[in-house]
């Protein structure tokens, strides 16, 4: 719907080699009564969803572990980073994608999950909108080892752990993702394990 506060958007491609980066040009009201001609640089990759996964009777917490190039080029050492599970949506609706990547990441099939938060991810450079679940599995639920999909070179470890080991990691500056983080908090407010 148009605003009175925005004109004149104009989309210059830049990439659209893997996603789509696009130079977006417009003019801004500013509150001040001042137009200004303003440029950002937008990364569209479509939307995601993310899952934490519990065990109220282990209390346990299911995580997993992977290479993330862009942290490895700012900061994080390794380059590995302890996540939640979590995909891009395609073309599924996020309920679908996030069972779907559960199994493809982890192994286990859901029987149901519980939507939490939609949110965004970085909305100063991205479209992307985050969807956010929790899920309970029990040791039945594993179809397979997990591990991502081969064909597209994922390689995912998955970690089992206690909640408070995850909580641990929470504190001590070993989860350092965004995402891992809102749900190990969500988890903790809401009592989610007790
Ligand atoms: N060739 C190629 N493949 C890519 C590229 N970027 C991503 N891929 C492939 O695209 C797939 C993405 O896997 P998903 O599990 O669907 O997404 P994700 O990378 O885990 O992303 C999740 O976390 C991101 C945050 O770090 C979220 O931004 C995203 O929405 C989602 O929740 C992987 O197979 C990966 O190899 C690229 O630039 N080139
Ligand atoms: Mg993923």
């Amino acid at each position: 719907m148009p605003k009175e506060y925005i004109k004149n958007i104009k989309k210059t491609l830049l990439s659209d080699n893997y996603y789509i980066l696009n130079k977006v040009t417009f003019d801004y009201l500013m509150k001040n009564g001042r137009w200004v001609n303003t440029m950002r640089e937008v990364y569209d990759r479509g939307d995601g969803a993310g899952i934490l996964l519990y065990n109220k009777k282990k209390r346990t917490v299911i995580l997993t572990k992977q290479f993330r190039m862009p942290t490895y080029l700012n900061d994080n050492e390794d380059g590995f980073l302890v996540e939640i599970a979590a995909g891009m949506l395609d073309k599924d609706n996020p309920e679908a994608c996030i069972i779907r990547e559960t199994e493809e990441e982890t192994g286990y099939r859901l029987k149901s999950i519980e939507k939490v938060y939609e949110a965004y991810s970085s909305p100063g450079v991205m479209t992307e909108k985050m969807h956010f679940f929790v899920g309970e599995y029990t040791d039945d639920m594993k179809v397979n080892n997990g591990g991502g999909v081969a064909n597209e070179h994922e390689d995912i470890e998955v970690l089992e752990m206690p909640f408070n080991e995850a909580i641990d990691k929470l504190h001590n500056g070993q989860i350092v993702d965004t995402r891992t983080i809102v749900l190990l908090q969500y988890a903790i407010i809401n009592k989610l394990l007790e």
